[in-house]
Order: C-alpha cells, then structure tokens, then sequence
C-alpha cells in the first residue's frame, strides 16, 4: 500500500531546550484512519503540526504524497499545506463573519482555486448541512461547527487530513456523529486520517493507533478496542512515571 504521509527520524527541541520529538519515524498509508495517543506532554501536537507544515522539524524528513515538505521553502511549504493538506482543530477555527459556505471554501480561494460550488453543496449535503449554508458558526451547535470543519478540509481534496482533538470540545453524542464521519470519509471515500486524541473510545474509531511517550515511538496498536487502548496507555503512564 502507498504511504501518504512518511516520518523519517524526526526531531523536534524547541527553543528554551525541550525535545518533543526525539526521534520519529511512522508512515501512514494511504485510505488508513490513525489514532495518536500518549500521555500529556509525550510529544502528539508536536508530531502533528511537523507532519503537517505548521511546524518545521528541527531534523528528519516529511514525505507528503511522495514529495518531501521539509526540503522547501516557508512560501513553498504553506503553498504546499493550502492545497495537500487538510487540518482539523479542537476548537474548530471557523471565521465567525463568515457563513458556513463561505468557510468551507475559503483555503480554495487562499489557494488562488475557483471553488465548484456544486462540489461544495455535495460535501455539505453529505455532511447534513446543506440546509444550513448561509449561516453563521456562532448559529451552530459544537458538532455541527465540527462537521463544518471537517468539509472544510475536504474540499481541496488533500492527500491527507490531520485532526488535533477534534472531538475535544464535544458532548458525547456530537463526538460520536464527527468520529463516525471521519471513520467514513477514510473508508467510503479513500480518504487518509490522522487524529490526535486523549480518548480511548475516540481511537477506538481508528484502524490503528500509535503510542508516543517522551518524544518516542511507544508502540502500536491495530484495530483497537476502547478498553486495549486504555489498558496500554495506563502502562505508558507507569512507564513515563518510572522515568520521571
Ligand atoms: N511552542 C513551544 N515552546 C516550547 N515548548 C513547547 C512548545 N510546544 C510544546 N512544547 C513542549 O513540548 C513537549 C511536547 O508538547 P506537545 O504539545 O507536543 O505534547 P502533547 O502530547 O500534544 O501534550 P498534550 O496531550 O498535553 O496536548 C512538552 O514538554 C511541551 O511543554
């Protein structure tokens, strides 16, 4: 299987001397929904916003979709993220002054791409929001804001999509809605997902999970339950316990 996303021994120390990352490699395949876990601190932002182009490595290498982001430019690589990439956030980062058709094709229009408006009203149907296009977030419940997000991201047609929590800030109803779209976007639609989460029953939606502690690889865990994962993030916790 075709990896779209290629970690090669990435570092990351930010300035003041913390090491976040310490060491990475992890590829991700292509049409795969991957969990990343760890204990607070063990470096799962991090590894997030390098992967992505928000943050730049101190070492190693990125492959997005076979071409390496961490050998550009700035201007390149934000280029780069506008177009391959699609982000989701915690807090959803919509713009408020904006309807929800107007978010959703906004980074087409940062791109400098025309936006398909009947491609636009597709993904928003799809995601069941079609009724709701010319309103504004702050109209919205957290899921629904989630889900527009979510079409947000799909529709430059990124080789992947990271999501940082996204169902952080959700009741438990919500939660399950966003992480059963995201599940589908990846095996109905092909797409390729990288979620960072705190919650077992969250990665439990995953095909697979990987563990970090300390800025390293801790393992991996293929089709999850809630209660495998939670069992090996408490001997993560004991083990990073140990260390301190
Ligand atoms: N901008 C920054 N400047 C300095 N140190 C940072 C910065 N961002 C993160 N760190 C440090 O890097 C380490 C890893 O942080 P990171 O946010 O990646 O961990 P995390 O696993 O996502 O944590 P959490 O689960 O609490 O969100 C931590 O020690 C953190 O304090």
């Amino acid at each position: 299987m075709t990896d779209i996303v290629s970690l090669e021994s990435l570092y990351k120390t930010y300035d003041g001397g913390v090491t976040a990352l310490d060491g990475v490699t992890a590829t991700f395949p292509a049409g795969s929904f991957t969990a990343v876990m760890g204990p607070s601190g063990s470096g799962k932002s991090t590894l997030l916003q390098c992967a992505a182009g928000l943050d730049r490595p101190t070492g190693g290498r990125v492959f997005i979709d076979g071409a390496e982001l961490t050998a550009t430019s700035d201007t390149a690589m934000t280029k780069f993220r506008r177009t391959r990439v699609g982000f989701v956030f915690q807090d959803y980062n919509l713009l408020p002054a904006l309807t929800v058709e107007q978010n959703v094709v906004l980074p087409l229009r940062l791109a400098g791409r025309r936006a398909d408006r009947l491609r636009v009203r597709e993904i928003l149907d799809r995601l069941g929001l079609g009724d709701r296009l010319g309103e504004l977030p702050e109209r919205l419940s957290g899921g629904q804001r989630q889900r527009v997000a979510i079409a947000r991201a799909l529709v430059a047609e990124p080789a992947v999509i990271f999501a940082d929590e996204p169902t952080g800030a959700l009741d438990l109803r919500s939660a399950r809605e966003v992480l059963t779209l995201l599940r589908s976007i990846v095996h109905e639609h092909g797409r390729t997902v990288v979620m960072v989460t705190h919650d077992p029953v969250a990665a439990a939606y995953a095909d697979s999970v990987l563990f970090l502690a300390d800025g390293r690889l801790a393992g991996s865990l293929r089709a999850p339950t809630a209660d495998a994962v939670a069992e090996r993030l408490a001997h993560l916790g004991d083990r990073v316990g140990v260390a301190a």
